[in-house]
Order: C-alpha cells, then structure tokens, then sequence
C-alpha cells in the first residue's frame, strides 16, 4: 500500500545515542512525528506514561498481541516492546512521517510491512565510548548495562541490512546526517510522485 506519508526507522545498540538524535531531529523538523512504543518494561527516572513509553503490564501486551495491534514486536534486553499499528497507518495516511526508535527485529518486521520505509542505522564510535555512554546516562543498573553491551554485538552485526549507516561520534555531524537523509528521501518521494503524476496525464489517467 502506498500512504502519503515516509516512515523512518532508527535503530541502534542502546546508548549509541539514537533517542537525542531523534529528539534533536524533531525540534528542527515538526514535520517529523515520533512513534510511542508500548513496552513491558518498568518506567525510569523522568519517564511518563504516554510520552516516552505507554506503560504495560504482560497481560496488556498480550492483549494488544491478540488484538494484531501492532505492526511489530520483540523482546529486547528481557522485555517486550512494541509499535502499534494504529498510530503509525493513521498517520502517514494523513501524509504525516513518523519516526520509529525501535531495535532491529522490529525494523526488519517494519520493512517487511512497509517496502519504502528508510532504514538507517546509528553506531557508535566504539565499544568504550558505548559503555562509558551508558554508564554517564547513569539510569541503568552496572548488570542492566552489562546484559546491553552483550546484546550490542549481535545488533551491531546487523548494520549491513540498512539503508543508512551513521557513526554517532560528533552529535552535531551525526544530526547532520540524520537531517540529509530525512530530507533526501522527502525529495525521492516528490519526485516519485511528480513521474507519476506526469505519467498518468501523458496517458490521460484522471
Ligand atoms: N555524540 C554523542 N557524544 C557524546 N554523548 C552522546 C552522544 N550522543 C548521545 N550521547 C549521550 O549518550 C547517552 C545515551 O544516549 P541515548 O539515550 O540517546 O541512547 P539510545 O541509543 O537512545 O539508548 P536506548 O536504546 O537505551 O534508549 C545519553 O546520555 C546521551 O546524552
Ligand atoms: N522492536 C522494538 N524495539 C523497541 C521499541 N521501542 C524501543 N525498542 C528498543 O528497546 C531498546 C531499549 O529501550 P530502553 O528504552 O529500554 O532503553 C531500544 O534500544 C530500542 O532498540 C519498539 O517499539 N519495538
């Protein structure tokens, strides 16, 4: 199904920075909606039901599960964590983009979903900065950031599978990046829309 809206989705061993790249992106770009994951993990620090996660308990996900309520989910460092479906379709049906911060399971169910979604990868500079970048956030227990940096490396080997990768060492270069392909891809679908647009007058399609 075509929808007039992009959907781009970001993925990233956790602490590479993808959460302050994709709030830094959308306080220079409105246009660009975050999603609300749904997730079985327990609130930390600052975090608000509905803002940064909806809060839910096992048996909420599972309903929502049985319900083919989202349009992917997977269990990430021991919990479960989802993107409903609702909330991304009714949005880029209304020409909206959304942004996805989602683990790469999920990116490859999204993808399979949404053919044109755009993929890009956030890596960070190197293992000693993805810890010393967990450990500074300072909201994660020394095992919670352990079993993270375990899992990092299998996430890491799936880089090859995105459209973009970008190395998170400078914020700012990083953004950058991060702005281009947001922009380029708004180009490539215009552009589409244009040829297609031409083609169907040339053919005199109303
Ligand atoms: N380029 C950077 N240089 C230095 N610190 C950074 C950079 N990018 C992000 N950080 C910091 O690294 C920490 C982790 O970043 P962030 O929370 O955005 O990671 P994340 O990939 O979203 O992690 P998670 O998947 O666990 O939510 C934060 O404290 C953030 O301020
Ligand atoms: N497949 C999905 N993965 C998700 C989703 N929302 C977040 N995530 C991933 O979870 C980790 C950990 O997040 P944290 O908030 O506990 O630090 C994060 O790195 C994402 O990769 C989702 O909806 N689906």
């Amino acid at each position: 199904m075509d929808y007039p809206g992009n959907i781009f989705v970001v993925a990233a061993p956790s602490g590479a920075g993808k959460s302050s790249l994709v709030k830094a992106l959308m306080e220079l770009d409105s246009a660009v909606q975050p999603s609300v994951s749904h997730t079985t993990r327990s609130p930390r620090g600052q975090e608000k039901h509905g803002r940064e996660y909806f809060f839910a308990s096992p048996t909420e996900f599972d309903a929502m599960i049985a319900a083919d309520g989202f349009v992917e989910w997977a269990h990430v460092h021991g919990h479960r964590y989802g993107t409903s479906k609702k909330a991304v379709e009714d949005r880029i049906a209304q020409g909206a983009d959304v942004i996805l911060e989602i683990d790469f399971q999920g990116a490859l169910q999204i993808r399979k979903t949404f053919a044109n979604a755009v993929m890009i990868f956030i890596l960070p500079p190197s293992w000693e900065e993805l810890r010393s970048r967990l450990e500074r956030r300072g909201e994660d227990s020394a095992s919670v950031i352990e079993l993270r940096l375990k899992n990092a490396a299998e996430e890491m080997a799936q880089a090859g599978q995105f459209d973009f990768v970008i190395i998170n060492e400078l914020f700012e270069r990083a953004l950058f990046d991060l702005k281009a392909i947001v922009h380029a891809q708004r180009l490539r679908y215009s552009a589409q829309r244009r040829a297609r647009a031409d083609t169907f007058a040339a053919l005199n399609i109303p």
